[in-house]
């Protein structure tokens, strides 16, 4: 059956009450579009499965459209029934009474049975979806039909009596047969009425026929009642299925027989109407549960309309929701992708790297153990090893070494412009090797004579002029670790290295360190082996050593110079700048003077005075006094310039160093100098660059305090720490002295600089001591009042020193928990400069005032200016009022006299301090 299912969509969507767009879209979303054949209103639903589907998913619109056919047939019904009447008055006018009313009475039977056929279809289409409900319209079809010939064309055919009274009722009563049945014996009477046209005739003749008909059915009422046969009502539901064809078939079959209507209408007898009095109650009731299913229906309409708005809204947040979380994601990328990018200098040491990527060190140095590279944690990487590292670790590299190129394009000099210029030279070698006594050697013996008091000044550098007029310039920090340090800013400054090698002690751990550091950068070496006066001297095996380092002496077949030195007795020092200048004219060392500078800041700090004071050592063009400059992050306008012995200068040309001052800010060592068109556009380019500064900074901030400790707490581990505070004097100690802490480190305590600078340790350096858990190591610096009064508080230690070694070894003794009770030394007092007076015979004499604690004759003292160490001796004289006095207390006012010491001026602090021993404060 399901197999032959076919139903028109027009057909489908009268019945369902709804578009046939409507159905199409339905079925669609149940799944059963292909359950559709053919286009527009005549496509034909041929799935049962889906027909069901559709009712279940009408049935309300299924329910309004029966109940309006419903009301509409019984409307129309009536009318018919209205107008018969009317007809029947005046064509047969004496008819009795009875008879005439009959026909409405039949009439509105017949319009009830035809309502409560539409009823009884839809509670039956309501619980068994089956073919029942076209059958159901088609039987109100068939009912309304029934009710025409009711009043017009009294035909019934016994398949019609059939058919009304299966419509009037499911389950069809005896009663109601007995009284199908009674009418039979009418039968001959209908079996008249057939000689009369059943097809559609003229409506006169029809009216004609009508009233005969009428005359005789009322006749029929008359003699009563007669059964005549029964009603298969199995025959009923048979034609039910085939109620399309039905219809014509039964109006065709209805016609001949006008008296069997008249036969229905008959058995409509007194009980017939409490039947139907039962019906109407009935019907009520089926109408009050309609409505109260229409009301719940039109509810369950409304809250699904509003869950639709509700549903409409909530999809939009779902949207939104979305949308917002992608963005979110895309930001998250785009920042993991940031945080992925290293912007790095190159020669950043492996700790350094390390933090940046928030990895271990140990990691870092594994990772180029395993690639066949010994690192330690303070090496310097070059940019090939940081790029290895960086890719081994999933991050991009950007080298920003080129801030200090940023802004700044610095034109190519043309051949023709370009003159020989002085080599600049570093010194490095092992630890007591000779490097400063050479470097003295060979500035006390080369300094032109007639200069008074030589080399003065200490700017980081200084130029010798050789009896032959030619010039060598010596970078005055002497070891590998500023070299580096320097290059660690982009800075490549040295041209040559010489390497000093004690001729007694040959090639030891930092020689090769000077070595691998020299050849990293690319530089020539020229070996000096000193101390070759000393009897234990052994030249030769010095070479051998070098070579197995491959150091190639010329001796051994070798490219490398060497010279064999003596700092103590000057043998060999010619012999060795000869081949130093030989060098650079293998090197075809050449600048043009005839161009704006461009050199490389050595030295800076800040100058009483003076304000921000910088050594820039030109590299190329000249370098005058008023030119505008930009210098890493600062810039400014050279104001004044001096030389290594103090002399003013107007201009100085290729590989000279010169003081400057006139930086609005210190400059870093390693900055670059540039001379540029205006001051305007140099403090532009200065800003520039101090954002890209700002940028690495909180950087390294981040990671520090996010990413390293968030690790350490996830991993439990139980790390010991050591943060340091450096400040020194000048940038060099600075720079020194970070990088002989940072090796310290080992891979159960990391030694982590977290500041350093030059100048007096001032509060906010305790700050952040006392923030961090640091402790402040000043080397020839002093705290200020109010920062050693913090520090009280703050229970921050400040070590000072004035020996670079001693802070090493105190910091190294601590990391390894041997930090032994020792002599060390204790500031007793403290007093400031007010006034000097000049004494002929005994030199100057300060007329101070004790601050703190007490001056004692004999204390040893130093002198503070700008909180730096200038001069450190003891009291020679101590007297209050011209009388000599053994002790000064706080508060009082004293004359004083410093051995040896006679450059004092006001506002210089005068510390006195003495050994003592106690137990270090410094435990890890
Ligand atoms: N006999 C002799 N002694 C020398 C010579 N050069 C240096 N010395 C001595 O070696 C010691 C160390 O010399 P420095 O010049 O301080 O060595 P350095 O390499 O500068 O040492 P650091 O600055 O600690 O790295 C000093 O006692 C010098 O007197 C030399 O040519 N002959």
């Amino acid at each position: 059956m399901a197999k032959k299912f076919k139903i028109r969509l027009f057909k489908l969507a009268r019945e369902l009450n709804v578009g046939i767009d409507t159905i199409e879209q339905q079925l669609g979303e149940l799944g059963y579009a292909h359950a559709l054949s053919g286009k527009g209103a005549n496509a034909v639903l041929e799935d049962e499965d889906a027909y069901e589907a559709l009712l279940e998913a009408f049935a309300h619109d299924r329910k309004v459209a029966a109940r309006l056919k419903e009301l509409r047939e019984a409307r129309e019904a009536a009318a018919r029934a209205a107008k018969a009447e009317a007809e029947a008055a005046e064509a047969v006018e004496e008819v009795e009474e009875e008879a005439v009313e009959e026909v409405p009475a039949s009439a509105s039977a017949a319009e009830e049975t035809e309502q409560e056929a539409a009823e009884t279809a839809v509670e039956e289409a309501t619980g068994e979806p089956e073919v029942e409900a076209p059958a159901a319209s088609d039987e109100a079809v068939e009912a309304e039909e029934v009710a025409e010939e009711v009043s017009a064309e009294p035909t019934p055919a016994p398949e019609q009596e059939e058919e009304v009274e299966a419509v009037a009722t499911a389950a069809a009563t005896e009663e109601s047969e007995a009284e199908v049945e009674a009418s039979e014996p009418e039968t001959p009477a209908a079996a008249e009425a057939e000689a009369a046209p059943t097809e559609e005739a003229p409506e006169s003749a029809a009216e004609e026929k009508k009233e005969e008909d009428e005359v005789i059915r009322a006749q029929v009422v008359l003699q009563g009642a007669k059964v005549v046969g029964k009603i298969d009502l199995s025959k009923v539901e048979d034609d039910d299925t085939r109620s399309g064809k039905r219809k014509r078939k039964r109006k065709r079959k209805a016609k001949p027989a006008p008296d069997e209507e008249v036969v229905k209408v008959a058995v409509e007898d007194e009980e017939e109407e409490k039947t139907r009095s039962k019906r109407k109650r009935k019907r009520k009731r089926i109408r009050r549960v309609d409505e109260e299913e229409v009301e719940q229906s039109l509810q369950e309409t409304l809250r699904e309309l509003e869950q639709g708005v509700s549903r409409i809204r909530q999809r939009r947040r779902r949207e939104r929701r979305e949308r917002h979380a992608q963005e979110r994601e895309r930001e998250a990328l785009r920042e993991a992708q940031e945080a992925r990018k290293l912007r790095v200098t190159e020669y950043i040491s492996v700790g350094e790297l390390a933090e940046l990527m928030g990895v271990e060190v140990s990691e870092v140095i594994s990772t180029l153990f395993n690639a066949g590279m010994i690192v330690s944690i303070n090496q310097r990487l070059d940019a090939d090893t940081i790029q290895f590292v960086a890719d081994e670790f999933g991050y991009e590299v950007e080298f920003i070494t080129d801030y200090n190129e940023l802004e700044i394009e610095i034109p190519e000099d043309r051949p023709e412009d370009l003159q020989p210029r002085a080599p600049i030279v570093t010194v490095m070698g092992h630890v007591d090797h000779g490097k400063t006594s050479l470097l003295d050697y060979i500035r006390k013996t080369n300094v032109v004579a007639g200069e008074a008091g030589g080399i003065t000044q200490h700017i980081g550098a200084y130029h010798v002029e050789l009896p032959d007029g030619r010039y060598i310039t010596f970078l005055d920090t002497p070891g590998h670790e500023a070299f580096t340090a320097m290059r660690a800013r982009g800075a490549k400054v040295t041209d040559i290295v010489i390497l000093v090698v004690a001729a007694d002690d040959g090639v030891m751990p930092q020689t090769i360190e000077a070595i691998n550091h020299a050849k990293a950068a690319g530089v020539p070496i020229v070996v000096a082996v000193t101390k070759i006066d000393k009897p234990e001297a052994n030249p030769q095996r010095v070479l051998q050593q070098l070579a197995e380092h491959g150091v190639l002496v010329e001796q051994y077949g070798g490219q490398v110079q060497c010279a064999f030195v003596s700092a103590k007795t000057g043998e060999g020092v010619d012999d060795l700048l000869e081949k130093v200048l030989l060098e650079a004219e293998l090197h075809d060392l050449k600048a043009n003077p005839n161009r704006p500078a461009v050199g490389t800041i050595i030295e800076s700090r800040v100058e009483k005075g003076r304000g921000n004071v910088a050594t820039v050592l030109v590299q190329n063009g000249t370098l005058r006094v008023g030119d505008p400059f930009v210098a890493g992050v600062t810039s400014g306008r050279v104001r004044a310039m001096f030389d290594e012995r103090g002399n003013r200068v107007e201009a100085a040309g290729p590989s000279i160093p010169v003081l400057v001052l006139g930086f609005d800010e210190l400059p870093e060592v390693g900055d670059q100098f540039v001379v540029v068109p205006d001051e305007k556009e140099a403090r532009a380019i200065a800003q520039k660059r101090q954002q890209i500064r700002r940028e690495q900074m909180l950087r390294k901030q981040r990671r520090i305090s996010l990413d390293e400790i968030s690790r350490r707490m996830a991993q439990g581990e139980r790390l010991k720490e050591l943060n340091l505070i450096i400040k020194g004097d000048v940038a060099g100690s600075v720079e020194a002295l970070s990088d002989a802490l940072l090796k310290l480190s080992t891979d159960e305590v990391a030694v982590n600089i977290i500041h350093s600078g030059v100048g007096a340790i001032t509060e906010s350096d305790v700050m952040l001591a006392s923030a961090s858990d640091a402790i402040i190591i000043g080397f020839q610096v002093r705290p200020t009042s109010s920062a050693r009064q913090l520090a009280e508080r703050e229970h921050v230690d400040i070590r000072l020193y004035s020996v670079i070694y001693q802070a090493i070894e105190d910091v190294r003794d601590a990391l390894e928990g041997l930090l032994s009770p020792e002599k060390t030394e204790q500031i007793v007092g403290v007093a400031e400069v007010r006034e000097t007076f000049k004494i002929p015979k005994v030199g100057t004499v300060a007329g101070c005032r004790v601050l703190e604690g007490r001056i004692r004759r004999g204390d040893r003292v130093r002198v503070i200016r700008d909180g730096v160490v200038i001069y450190e001796g003891a009291i020679s004289s101590l007297k209050r009022f011209k009388e000599d006095v053994r002790e000064v207390q706080s508060g009082y006012e004293c004359g004083m006299g410093i051995e040896n010491f006679n450059d004092i001026k006001v506002g210089d602090q005068i510390e006195a301090f003495e050994i003592v021993e106690q137990r270090r404060k410094l435990e890890v």
